[in-house]
């Protein structure tokens, strides 16, 4: 488990996380999720020891960092799969990383199948495809064995397989009773893999919740589609019920705030037809442009903000 209690870093004047509070339970996969700046990174080095919080604090199993005894069979991080010494092996390189906590050969060789790079396991790190690289520093992570994970951008780099292949193996480590937190800008990505989100814009949390209730919520509640040859009088009913309704072409209505059996007695009651009446699910990407709107600190002048349905 790891938690966040009021963590806090500045950098100078820059308030780079501003008094999070959250925990990060065990069995699930979360997600965690800001604009670029948001503070992710920070959060990351502060629970890794990398960084000291200004205050509060941010505590695995418990400690914090500094205060664990063996760190690496309690923590895993992936967060820079290129800070490896390039002239090492495969093989080498986490020999010894294992030596430090008297993880020998077998574990190693262990380890290098289960990502996958057994047969380039005495090839040069340096020499090392992007994909591979990422495979090589989850294998660092798995090493000792840890209950808390923390992946930065894992999949970065993989190519169709290796993304399978890492969904699978999230799942399967959530699944094992771990501590999965996971940060990603793919948000399709985030959608299959996490179950629960943390999501934090100009260092605060915008949402702790799951992915589930997240898109439900960034929905108002749910939209639905109304197809009725009655659309303009049923539109008017519905706006007087309080639904916000848009109309999308003649006959075919789009509304919020308004359940499907509210719908359904209002036109039953006047005597409308109504010839369809669909739920339009929100994708998590555009629940989560609605959400980080206002914290986006980089945003370029072009960009897009439309809904995406
Ligand atoms: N060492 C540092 N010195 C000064 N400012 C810093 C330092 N590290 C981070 N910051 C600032 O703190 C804020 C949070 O940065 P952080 O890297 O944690 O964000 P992030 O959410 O990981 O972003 P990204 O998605 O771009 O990786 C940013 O405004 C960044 O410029």
């Amino acid at each position: 488990m790891i938690e966040l209690q009021r963590l806090t870093k500045r950098y100078g004047e820059k308030t780079a996380v501003d008094g999070i509070t959250a925990t990060i339970e065990p069995g699930v996969v979360t997600g965690f999720l800001g604009p670029n700046g948001a503070g992710k990174s920070t959060t990351m080095r502060m629970v890794l020891g990398l960084d000291r919080p200004t205050s509060g604090a941010a505590l695995v199993n418990g400690k914090p960092y500094s205060a664990l005894r063996a760190p690496l069979a309690e923590v895993g991080a992936l967060l820079d799969a290129k800070a490896v010494d390039g002239g090492r092996s495969a093989r080498n390189h986490l020999l010894a990383l294992g030596a430090t906590v008297g993880i020998g050969k077998r574990r190693v060789d262990e380890v290098l199948a289960s990502v996958g790079l057994t047969e380039v396991a005495h090839k040069r790190a340096g020499s090392f495809s992007l994909g591979m690289g990422q495979r090589l520093g989850i294998a660092a992570a798995l090493l000792a064995d840890p209950q808390v994970l923390l992946l930065d951008e894992p999949v970065n780099g993989l190519d169709i397989d290796g993304v399978q292949w890492i969904r699978a193996l999230l799942h399967e480590l959530a699944a094992e009773g771990r501590t999965v937190l996971l940060s990603s800008h793919l948000m399709s990505e985030m959608e299959l893999v996490a179950e629960h989100l943390l999501v934090i814009g100009q260092g605060r949390i915008l949402a702790d919740t799951t992915i589930a209730r997240f898109i439900e919520d960034a929905s108002g509640g749910g939209r639905m589609s109304v197809l009725s040859p009655d659309a303009d009088e049923l539109a008017s009913l519905l706006v007087g019920a309080g639904a916000a309704v848009t109309t999308v072409e003649p006959g075919r209505l789009e509304v919020r705030g308004a359940a499907p059996s509210v719908i359904g007695d209002l036109a039953a009651a006047r005597g409308l037809r109504v010839h369809g009446l669909t739920a339009l699910s929100t994708s998590l990407e555009s629940a989560y442009l609605e959400l980080t709107r206002d914290s986006v600190e980089y945003a370029g002048t072009t960009a897009q903000r439309g809904e995406a349905a």
